[in-house]
């Protein structure tokens, strides 16, 4: 299977448990739940994303024909053999491409895979570090995982609703965007008053990085 890939960066990871680490982003085209075109914002089922996930135009971005073309062009931005990569495939909704042949790719080149999804779709088993981020309006199939990543506040989807999971760790992101301010408030009243949550920061941003 071809591989459509956005962009490809090495950055810190700036949201959740991995906050800090030094990772390589892969970032897929595509999403389900926006076309990610400005004029069906207003119309998408997820309404406040913050990325360009449109094309394979960004940097470093491409069309890979095969699982191994695309694990040498990743492994090239990561700078000490010595330490096992950590990748961190994202999107747009990555689970739309990732199979079963990339899994294995990227574990024969050593590499620690961490996935941003949505959880509108099944993850397939070989993830190492799996990130689902619900999104109101959207069914949720990925219901387990290691971090359940709430943008917060949604109107229809409080956290009330998913605190029962089975993850280890649960995180509140801000919802960055027009009233951000109010909403990083919002944020962390709710988690000081429900310490099940954590806020996660996105630290890229403030850092001013990728
Ligand atoms: C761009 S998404 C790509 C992965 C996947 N489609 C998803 O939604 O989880 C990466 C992360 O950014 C979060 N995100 C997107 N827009 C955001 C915003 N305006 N404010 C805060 N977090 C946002 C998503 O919820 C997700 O956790
Ligand atoms: N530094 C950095 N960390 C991130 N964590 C999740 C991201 C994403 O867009 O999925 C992201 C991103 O875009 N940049
Ligand atoms: S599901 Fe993720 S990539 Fe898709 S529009 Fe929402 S935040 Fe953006
Ligand atoms: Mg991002």
């Amino acid at each position: 299977m071809a591989y459509r890939i956005k962009e490809v960066f090495y950055s810190l990871q700036g949201e959740g448990a991995h906050s800090g680490r030094p990772a390589i982003f892969c970032r897929f085209s595509h999403c389900n739940l926006w076309t990610g075109k400005e004029e069906d914002r207003a119309t998408a089922v997820c309404r406040f994303c913050d990325t360009d996930f449109v094309g394979t135009d960004g940097q470093n971005g491409g069309r890979f024909d095969t699982a191994e073309a695309l694990v040498e062009h990743l492994i090239r931005f990561w700078p000490d053999i010595s330490v096992p990569p950590f990748v961190v495939l994202t999107g747009g909704e990555p689970l739309l491409q990732v199979d079963t042949a990339l899994l294995k790719a990227l574990k024969r080149q050593r590499f620690e895979i961490a996935v941003e999804t949505n959880g509108t779709i099944k993850a397939p088993g070989g993830i190492d570090w799996l990130t689902v981020s619900p999104k109101a309006g959207a069914p949720l199939i990925q219901t387990w995982g290691d971090e359940l990543k709430l943008v917060y506040p949604q109107a229809d989807l409080p956290p009330e609703k998913v605190a029962h999971l089975e993850f280890k760790l649960f995180y509140l992101q801000p919802m960055d965007g027009p009233n951000q301010q109010a909403n990083l408030r919002k944020t962390l009243n709710y988690c000081l008053k429900h310490p099940q949550w954590r806020l996660s920061l996105q630290t890229h941003k403030l850092l001013g990085i990728d």
